[in-house]
């Protein structure tokens, strides 16, 4: 039986992806195999020391130790792509909501007091506050074209925006994604330099970090309009009220809200709700079930932020071997060795590494006993042996 721990609201979708005679999942397990969780920040010392793996039902993994997880060979999962669409299409009303004032003439028209033609006088009076723009021909700068911004950018562009974009890492699925007519910004601050309107789909990590600072904002368009649907931390609240109380800037769309922010005219703050659709809760919830699953039951790694993709069928009837270790020399040759010095023969092999970390997935014919397990255990460097009968 795998013992699942779960933290946050978990689409029951993905939670059926456990059969129930082989997993139990719950918010209170005492020796969990996996976790499993969405924005929850999850200290360390909440991972107990048998935990194989942690699967975050989302993108962002900042709220995770990866680097603990690293060092102690636990894969950290992901779900790429899979609430793109309700982050897009979130991003995009902020385009309108920003472009027409609606939080704000909703929020006048809503507290209308008299009678009908009193109201009504108002309105006519009232309304040219909140004049706005058209989309068409107003140009938007994506920073960060993964998953999200390239969907941002080609909706953009569909709309009748001109795009600029900016990303120095763009994957090359990616950019095959991207509408061919999106124009390349060899730097931040030529993107901002060329918007209307900015928005940012970049991680968090200590590059991104005030990404969005003072200098660049004064180096912006006056009247631009920024959105941040990726993490509060990228943009640097601060500066963001001051260029707003120099009317610089024209409005901070933003799904973090907090105290500075509050009772702001020109700030849209929504409660993180980029990602809570119904959708893509169940999506990103049923992608990262099934890749623990997989981990779990096979050692297969797909998505995972902090390890290198290994994918091998299982073959004949034998054990699996799943190890863990440093990337560093003669591994494989210390493993393999242990393997034939315990006369097992190895069928089929995978190895793999990334950055500090390598994989290695070995089917044996038979079965491997517990001796070898434990001979490769002791290898300097090793961080994790498993067996899969
Ligand atoms: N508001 C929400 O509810 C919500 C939902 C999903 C994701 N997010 C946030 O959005 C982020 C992006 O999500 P995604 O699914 O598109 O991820 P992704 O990994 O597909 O794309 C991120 C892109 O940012 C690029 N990037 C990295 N550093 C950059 C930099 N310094 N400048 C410009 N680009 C840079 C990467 O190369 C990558 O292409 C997530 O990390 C998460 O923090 C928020
Ligand atoms: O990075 C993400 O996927 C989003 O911030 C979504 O977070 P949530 O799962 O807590 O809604």
């Amino acid at each position: 039986m795998y013992r699942i721990l779960t933290f946050n609201n978990i689409s029951v979708k993905g939670l059926e992806r456990f059969p129930r005679d082989q997993y139990e999942t719950s918010s209170d397990i005492a020796h969990p195999d996996a976790v499993m969780l969405r924005s929850h920040k999850l200290q360390e010392s909440e991972v107990p020391e048998a935990v194989l793996a942690v699967g975050r039902a989302g993108a962002g993994v900042n709220n995770i130790p990866v680097e603990a997880m690293s060092r102690r060979g636990i894969p950290v999962f992901n779900a790429p792509g899979a609430n793109a669409n309700a982050v897009k299409e979130l991003t995009i009303a902020g385009l309108f909501l920003a472009g027409r004032h609606i939080c704000q003439a909703w929020a006048f028209a809503r507290d209308l007091d008299g009678t009908d033609a009193e109201i009504n006088a108002a309105v006519e009076q009232g309304k040219k506050r909140f004049t706005g723009f058209e989309l068409p021909g107003r140009t938007l700068g994506v920073i960060g074209l993964g998953a999200i911004g390239v969907e941002v950018a080609n909706t953009a562009i569909a709309l009748g925006m001109n795009v600029v974009g900016y990303d120095p890492e763009i994957t090359v699925r990616r950019a095959w994604q991207l509408s061919s007519r999106v124009d390349q910004a060899h730097s931040v601050d030529e993107l901002m330099s060329r918007a209307d309107m900015v928005t940012v789909h970049a991680p968090l990590n200590e590059a991104t970090r005030g990404l969005i600072n003072g200098s660049r904002l004064a180096a912006a368009n006056p009247g631009l309009v920024l959105l941040n649907f990726a993490r509060s931390e990228v943009v640097e609240e601060q500066a963001v009220l001051e260029a707003l109380d120099r009317e610089h800037l024209a409005g901070y769309v933003c799904d973090f809200p907090s105290n500075a922010l509050k009772g702001r005219d020109n700030v849209i703050a929504l409660p993180h709700l980029g990602a809570s659709t119904v959708e893509s809760q169940e999506n990103c919830a049923i992608m990262v079930a099934d890749q623990l699953r997989e981990y779990l039951e096979t050692g297969n790694i797909r998505n995972a932020v902090n390890f290198p993709e290994v994918v091998m069928p299982r073959g004949g009837k034998g054990n699996r071997l799943c190890v863990v270790n440093a990337n560093v020399p003669n591994m494989l040759g210390r493993i393999s060795t242990a393997l034939a010095d315990a006369g097992l023969n190895i069928e089929d092999m995978y190895n793999k590494s990334r950055d500090e970390l390598a994989y290695t997935v070995v089917d044996v014919e038979g079965a491997i006993p517990p001796a070898v397990v434990e001979t490769i255990g002791a290898v300097e460097g090793v961080l994790r042996v498993r067996v899969i009968e």
